[in-house]
């Protein structure tokens, strides 16, 4: 397995690009620690297929570098990149056994039978498909076919990393957490470096010690789940993150204060100083709740999904969702909606643009 560095990386699909919106990929620096397991999240669009093919050297990105534990492979062809990749649509042998499928990475690097018997075999039993391995692939429901795929990723013990795209599209919805678990799993038990490709935040998190957000071609936040929901970087993170997304309502600074529609509001601590451009208040729906006094709003729709209510209101024509305990308001009732003070951030042309109070006095 190796350390994975990108590098001041920039793809362009155009020959002659001229501003940054005509990069697939615009500045791009990261680092893949050996043996993590990453996810790649974001939407449709945002540059995730274009990183992944760079890694596995079937695209050479416009500007920058790859490096494999220190080693420029920028330029060389993905079968010199040692990689395992598992994609969307399970990649198998139909006519052959699942055992045969397991063991074909590995016969093609000329693996000695005990080793690949021995491989195959803790595979199978990882994935819990040993009872099929002398069964013939075509026979096969495609979750199973997928768990092969994945399995023939994952025997190879010498590659640099495992990278997964998009890998449980194909899987039946009821299936997909098993997997998904499963997946988990295994890289605690494999241990290689792998890279999840998502735009479902689920799996992402569900996988990843550290997730990578992209949008627009950017890396906009790198984090633990932990931290992408509590401290989003971005609003865009803040929305793509959670359920409902986080609150970002219009705001204004005046001396240092946060005012959302002419009211003050308290925040996690100082805004950044020099702060301009956009500014906007965000707060989780978990930290927003009901009192006798705070910001006026009024129901708009309550929405009961079991161990709590989701209600959307309606203040200075922006929409606050919160989540409750207890008992739901009714839909058109005003309401005052109070922000818990230690998640509630400012954020200037998107980005972060608060300090913890915490921080500044520890500072
Ligand atoms: N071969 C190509 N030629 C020109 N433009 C491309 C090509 N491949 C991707 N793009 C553009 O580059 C941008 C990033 O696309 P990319 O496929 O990397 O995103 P993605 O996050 O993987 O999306 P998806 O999940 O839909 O595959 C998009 O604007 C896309 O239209």
């Amino acid at each position: 397995m190796a350390k994975i560095t990108l590098k001041n990386l920039r793809h362009s699909y155009m020959p002659n690009p001229k501003g940054p919106e005509d990069y697939a990929l615009k500045e791009v620096d990261l680092d893949w620690q050996d043996g993590g397991a990453y996810a790649l999240l974001g939407p449709s669009g945002c540059g995730k297929s274009t990183l992944l093919n760079i890694i596995s050297g079937l695209l050479v990105p416009s500007e920058g570098q790859i490096l494999f534990d220190g080693q420029d492979v920028t330029q060389l062809p993905p079968d010199q990149r040692n990689i395992a990749q598992v994609f969307q649509f399970p990649v198998i042998y139909d006519t052959m056994t699942v055992y045969d499928n397991l063991a074909f990475p590995l016969k093609n690097r000329g693996v000695d039978q005990a080793t690949i018997d021995r491989r195959v075999r803790e595979i199978a039993e990882m994935l819990e498909v040993t009872d099929m391995l002398n069964r013939r692939a075509a026979g096969l429901s495609p979750d199973n076919k997928q768990k092969i795929s994945m399995g023939r990723g994952l025997v190879r013990d010498d590659v640099n990393v495992v990278m997964f795209d998009e890998p449980l599209t194909v899987i039946d919805p009821h299936l997909k957490w098993k997997l998904r678990s499963k997946l988990k799993e295994l890289h605690q038990r494999v241990k290689a470096t792998m890279i999840y490709v998502t735009h479902d935040q689920t799996e992402a998190l569900t996988f990843a010690d550290k997730v990578v957000v992209m949008q627009l071609g950017e890396v906009v936040q790198i984090g633990t789940p932990v931290e992408l929901f509590e401290r989003p970087a971005h609003t865009f993170v803040g929305h793509f993150i959670g359920s409902p997304g986080m609150n970002v309502l219009p705001a204004e600074l005046r001396d240092g204060a946060a005012y959302f529609h002419g009211q003050q509001v308290a925040l996690e601590g100082p805004v950044n100083p020099g702060t301009t451009g956009k500014v906007e208040i965000g707060v989780r729906p978990e930290f927003v709740s009901l009192g006798d006094s705070g910001i006026e709003a009024t129901v708009r729709r309550v929405s009961d999904v079991g161990r709590h209510y989701v209600i959307d209101a309606e203040a200075g024509g922006s929409k606050i969702s919160a989540i409750l305990n207890g008992t739901a308001p009714m839909v058109g009732e005003t309401v005052h909606l109070q922000f818990r003070a230690d998640q509630t951030r400012v954020y200037a042309d998107g980005w972060i643009a608060s300090t913890p109070a915490t921080e500044e006095s520890a500072a």
